[in-house]
């Protein structure tokens, strides 16, 4: 390694993650101490109050309460409140919230005109990420980060917008009209009716989605310091307003190894039915070292046991999938496929177990959505924890621009051609 005048490499930290070995190095060059710690394993960039993971024991709370408790006695909304503003609301509280939220669902005038303007087969996270991005074109009145009241009118209209927005662009997808928001109906029940229309299920079953939907938004509300929110938090270092923070935290979701795992899930498990449903082909290509094969939806960087939110999601699949007059043959897949990687110490062994993704994408598909909006579904859910990671680093007058160090390795200096 090279660094500016032969720097010491003094060998940090080594171990093995996994089968992964890593090794942090800190170099002590004329330009100071610089660690080196590709993905930041194991550098801290900020301190948090909003969410705490024990990967080893497989535990994540929100401002203290479980995920498990959260998800049984609270709506979505109370989950944003509480990761935003740091406790949970009283009930008059959570009314002024909600009705604020509804008051402010409509989009401003012109926006859906360029919404209208992208192709169809667009892919509706890009076109999200782009919408968002504008919010701060069309609401000058709130991109003042330095300004609390233009903070918290930003983060109200992004809460109140994005639904109306996903909605949008998915019936602009499969070229039916726009449905308006309806402040009649709760925070998820407008999303979905917005989405679907009359042609969402109504009685029972419309009861059964609106609260499976409430309950995936809660767990995917937040997951402290991961790519997005880093992403979120990086931009908005460098004092950027929340709607481009937020803009550039969906683009980084998008990504396949990051949110878009839940569609990749989806497709994965459509490959493995059209080979005939063979999990044991299918796992000897993952174990393959020379094959590509992941077995998308499990292993985390952080947990080294089973995700809390898995277990939940996996509760909440059967009670819709049970439910159906014939069984669901990729929830069967599901099912069977954890059952044999978690009977199998190549994946025991290397701690991979299911994530938040495994069994998402089998329940938005029964409820109705195409792979291709699965991102859009986690990127609503995420939407309180940007905003409270946004928030909280704006508040901590420790903050300092992100600007990470490097290690130059590339050529020493070099002369000019014909100098
Ligand atoms: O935490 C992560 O790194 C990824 C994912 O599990 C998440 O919820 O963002």
């Amino acid at each position: 390694l090279r660094y500016d005048g032969g720097a010491q490499t003094l060998p940090l930290l080594t171990g093995t993650e996994g089968d992964q070995a890593f090794e942090v190095k800190t170099l002590l060059g004329t330009a100071g101490m610089v660690t080196l710690d590709p993905g930041f394993g194991n550098t801290a960039s900020c301190k948090s109050e909003i969410t705490y993971i024990d990967g080893a024991a497989g535990i994540l709370r929100y401002r203290g309460y479980p995920i498990q408790d959260l998800a049984q006695g609270s709506s979505f909304l109370e989950v944003c409140y509480l990761l935003i503003k740091g406790r949970l609301p009283e009930a008059a509280e959570l009314k002024e919230f909600a009705d604020e939220l509804r008051s402010n669902a409509e989009l401003p005038e012109g926006m859906a005109d360029m919404l209208d303007a992208f192709p169809r087969n667009a892919h509706p996270m890009t076109l999200l990420a782009s919408a968002v991005n504008t919010l701060s074109a069309f609401y000058a009145d709130s991109v003042n980060p330095q300004d609390p009241a233009q903070v918290d009118l930003a983060t109200t209209r992004l809460l109140a917008k994005l639904p109306t927005i996903a909605a949008r662009i998915y019936r602009n997808s499969i070229g039916e009209a726009p449905i308006a928001p309806d402040p009649s109906l709760d925070y998820v029940e407008n999303f979905l009716n917005m989405t679907f229309g009359s042609a969402k299920p109504e009685g029972e079953v419309g009861e059964l989605f609106a609260k499976a939907m409430d309950l995936l938004l809660i767990l995917h509300a937040d997951h402290e310091q991961n790519c997005s929110t880093a992403t979120v938090r990086v931009v908005g270092s460098s004092q950027a307003d929340l709607y481009g923070s937020v803009s550039a935290g969906i683009n980084a979701l998008f990504g396949p190894l990051h949110g878009g795992a839940n569609q990749a899930v989806l497709e994965m498990l459509e490959q493995i039915r059209e080979m005939g449903g063979d999990l044991d082909a299918f796992l000897a290509q993952v174990k393959d070292r020379e094959s590509k094969t992941r077995l998308m939806g499990f292993g985390h960087r952080v947990y080294k046991n089973f995700d809390p939110r898995s277990r939940e999601i996996k509760g909440l699949a059967r009670q819709i999938l049970d439910r159906q007059e014939r069984p669901d043959e990729l929830f069967e897949l599901a099912l069977k496929l954890e059952d044999k990687a978690l009977a199998d110490s190549y994946f025991t062994e290397r701690k991979l177990y299911p994530n938040v993704d495994f069994f998402t994408g089998v329940i938005y598909r029964a409820m109705g959505f195409p792979t291709s909006m699965f991102t859009v579904l986690f990127a609503i859910g995420r939407l309180p924890g940007w905003i409270a990671h946004w928030r909280e680093q704006l508040a901590d007058p420790a903050t300092r621009i992100s600007r990470p160090r490097q290690l130059y390795i590339g050529p020493g200096e070099r002369s000019y051609p014909g100098r």
